[in-house]
């Protein structure tokens, strides 16, 4: 029987029986959890070797991730796809089985670039850009195929080892786009976009409201990616981003998107005094609002800083290692609601729970590392179902937080509350929380002390993230490397 088959439109190899006749899935272990679901570890039945395995739901976009990364891969500094399969997969939460994409990704086992930074006891400008140098190798590699990548950020550079010498990786090619000259997707991470993007909404936003006419669509490319290189590299040098606002927001707010749209950033002294001028000169010019005047991926692997940057010691893994204030910073971010958007121009930004950035960490799970044993939250369906879940109180967080329009309703944060009582998920938690404010069912709005009421609130959901609320009965034992596919069948609430 012909077991592979090649998917001809995008020449994707893409293997359709079963991946448990060729590996043995740790389905109860993660190496990290992103926006779609826990990446685990699995191991070939052949040869004994690890890797990782990434499960995403079968549809178009999900080929493309694949397909742009199975492309780039095969260079020393992107993480190498080895297997792709389309199986029918039931997760705990699956009603049903779903089709999914399985790709058995090479085991990066060193974890996220800035965590190790964090661990650095002597880092130095000279290992910044020892470390900079593999991600822009990996960039070159992409943009010499005619691909962006879309969505550099320190979480998608993954480490091979724990050793000194370890390799850098990129990863993640969610929203990687063949470079038409057309990259329109509204998906980036607040602190890593580039003005383009940010003038190419507000461009077709002009263009949905008939203030400008035109047939031709505005454009950006793959200087996005050069954009985002240079926020890592300040990041890299000094701990902090260098477009933020004084607010902390989940959102672009109107101050930093000026700030990002007229370039203007700082090196403050404190911080930047001791850092070379060619590293101030390469982040300039990564940062330069004109994509044309952008340094180019051919420009920056050539500089010379990169191999002779000064072995001058950087501060930064000591703002890295401030987890507490980091995840202060996530959480004033994640009471906000998940999917605001910008006002004026409809920009969507990926929700922080989905894609954090370096600074507020990534601890959107609290089991997200597959050695701190809480697995009762699996599967990307399960993610999608918290936010769900978590959508009717950040709606009640936001209209509290948020100043009062001129024509409010007064019965809005009533219909609000009323909304959010009917999830089965938090209804009765919140219940419980406005009765303390003698909820009635209608004046609520009137009674109640906003920042008051949005604080509990605020505690109803970071403990609906923090434990999960799925109800997955997949409690098996996470040592699953001799399972069979049978006794996984049995063993384990999946079906393959
Ligand atoms: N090849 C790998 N080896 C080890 N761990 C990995 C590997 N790929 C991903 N991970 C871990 O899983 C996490 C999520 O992976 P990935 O970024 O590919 O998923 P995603 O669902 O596209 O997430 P997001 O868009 O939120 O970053 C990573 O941050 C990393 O911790």
């Amino acid at each position: 029987m012909e077991r592979t088959m090649p998917d001809t439109s995008k020449q994707l190899i893409i293997k359709t029986h079963s991946i448990l006749d060729d590996f043995n899935v740790q389905w109860n272990q993660k190496l990290g959890t992103g926006v779609s679901g826990p990446v685990r570890p699995c191991v070939r039945k052949l040869t004994g070797e690890k890797f990782a395995l990434k499960c995403i739901i079968d549809v178009p976009h999900s080929r493309m991730e694949a397909k742009l990364h199975r492309m780039c891969s095969g260079h020393s500094n992107i993480v190498k796809v080895f297997d792709i399969y389309a199986n029918d997969v039931q997760f705990p939460e699956d009603a049903m089985p779903k089709a999914r994409l399985l790709m058995v990704l090479e085991l990066m086992e060193g974890g996220e670039l800035f965590d190790r930074i964090s661990k650095e006891r002597c880092f130095t400008e000279r290992k910044a850009a020892r470390y900079m140098k593999q991600m822009v190798e990996s960039v070159r590699r992409c943009h010499d195929l005619n691909i962006a990548h879309r969505d550099l950020k320190p979480e998608n550079f993954l480490l091979k080892d724990s050793t000194e010498e370890s390799l850098i990786k990129l990863s993640d090619y969610g929203f990687a786009k063949i470079d038409d000259g057309n990259l329109q997707t509204p998906q980036f991470t607040p602190y890593y976009v580039a003005p383009q993007v940010l003038e190419a909404y507000k461009h077709q936003a002009r263009q949905r409201r008939g203030i400008i006419q035109t047939c031709k669509p505005y454009t950006y490319d793959k200087s996005c990616d050069m954009w985002s290189l240079g926020v890592i590299l300040y990041i890299m040098l000094c701990g902090y981003p260098p477009f933020y606002s004084e607010t902390p927001s989940r959102l672009i707010t109107p101050e930093m998107r000026r700030k990002i749209l007229s370039g203007e950033f700082e090196f403050p002294e404190d911080d930047w005094q001791l850092v070379s001028e060619s590293a101030k000169d390469i982040v300039r010019s990564l940062l330069h609002v004109d994509p044309g005047c952008r340094m180019t991926i051919e420009d920056l692997a050539t500089h010379h800083w990169l191999n002779d940057a000064p072995n001058t010691q950087l501060h930064s893994p000591a703002i890295f290692m401030d987890r507490e204030s980091m995840e202060d910073m996530r959480l004033a971010h994640a009471e906000q609601l998940t999917a605001m958007r910008m006002p004026e121009n409809n920009v969507k930004l990926k929700p922080l729970v989905e894609a954090e950035n370096p600074i507020m960490r990534k601890r959107k799970y609290t089991n997200s590392s597959f050695d701190e044993g809480n697995e009762d939250c699996d599967g990307p369906s399960c993610k999608i179902m918290n936010d769900l879940q978590l959508k009717p109180l950040r709606d009640i967080i936001a209209f509290c937080i948020l100043p009062p329009k001129a024509d409010e309703d007064e019965t809005a944060l009533n219909d609000l509350v009323t909304e959010a009582m009917k999830s089965d998920m938090c209804g009765v938690k919140l219940a419980k929380i406005t009765q303390q404010w003698e909820w009635d069912g209608c004046k609520f709005q009137k009674k109640v002390d906003k920042l008051n009421f949005v604080h509990s609130v605020s505690q109803l959901v970071k403990s609906m993230t923090s434990s999960s609320s799925c109800t997955s009965s997949n409690s098996g034992s996470s040592d699953s490397a001799n399972d069979t596919p049978d006794n996984q069948a049995h063993s384990l609430p999946f079906s393959c």
